[in-house]
């Protein structure tokens, strides 16, 4: 039976790829679709990313046939960043007020999920980050100034930007998500860079507030042989836990990270030096 799976590729089968190719491997354009819930299944980690945008009804999250589940999340936890406007997410009959760039972690077991924009012409964007989960974990809302913040960067190299952890470690425990938001300062351009690689855990980008015109250079692949792929807004990156992730920007711009694997470690990383890269 044909299976919507994202199926994982390894670093020796993007040799040769096209553009096209790349990017039909490791790029999902259109997760934000206006009055549509859609859901992306993948064998990186048996990630699943969710997008939802509510706009003059409500939304629900739904189990796919993929994850076998009763409910979605019947075996699996999620969180859900909010990048667009005011909304309310409601899980198991409790409010959340979802302000732009809070986060909502839903833990095992949640049964019933539904999206709401508080205007429908100006929606919120739910994007939602999953994997599975062997123990419940409270469900737990983070306004948007919440969190760890990690002042990084430096004019000099273009990169001052703010990390907010949010699921992790030392903040909303999860089984194994970790998930945050970065925000690059006005005038600069470069994430995650010199960039790293973590084979302990798969990473996906989610791009936002990328002006219309402006793109995010998507620098990927393994760091003596990189690849390039053009990200607008709200498109999603798979990074494959063997890729580097890093980018530049055509303007400032923010992006919501997640990850899952082995560890919660956000500091285990295989650091790469600019010089070694090709
Ligand atoms: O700008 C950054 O640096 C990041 O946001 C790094 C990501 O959080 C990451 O790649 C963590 O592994
Ligand atoms: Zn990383």
């Amino acid at each position: 039976m044909a299976s919507n799976m994202i199926r994982p590729i390894g670093p020796d089968q993007i040799v040769g790829f096209s553009q096209q190719e790349l990017r039909d491997h490791l790029l999902i354009e259109k997760v934000l679709v206006p009055g549509e819930t859609r859901t992306f299944a993948t064998h990186y980690d048996r990630i699943v990313a969710v997008g939802a945008v509510p706009t003059d009804a409500p939304l629900k999250l739904e189990a796919v046939p993929e994850i076998r589940s009763e409910f979605f999340l019947e075996h699996r936890e999620i969180g859900f960043v909010n990048v667009g406007a005011q909304g309310t997410i409601v899980a198991d009959g409790v409010e959340y007020d979802m302000a732009p760039e809070a986060v909502l972690y839903l833990g095992r077991g949640t049964r019933d999920v539904t999206f709401y924009s508080a205007d429908g012409g100006t929606p919120a964007k739910y994007y939602g980050f999953s994997a599975p989960a062997h123990t419940a974990f409270p469900n737990t809302l983070a306004g948007p100034d919440e969190g760890t913040i990690r002042e990084l960067g430096d004019q000099t190299t273009a990169n001052t930007r703010r990390l907010r952890q949010v699921i992790h470690e030392n903040g909303i425990r999860s089984c194994q998500i970790v998930m945050g938001v970065t925000r690059l300062q006005a005038g600069s351009m470069w994430n995650t860079m010199p960039a790293h690689t973590h084979e302990r855990r798969t990473e996906f980008y989610l791009y936002f507030d990328v002006p219309a015109n402006e793109r995010v250079v998507h620098l990927m692949g393994e760091p003596e042989e990189t690849r390039h792929m053009m990200v607008a807004s709200e498109q999603l990156v798979m990074s494959p836990s063997w890729s580097i992730h890093s980018g530049v920007g055509t303007q400032a711009y923010a992006f919501v990270w997640a990850m899952a694997g082995e560890n919660q470690s956000f500091d285990d990383m295989d650091h790469v030096q600019i010089s070694e890269m090709v």
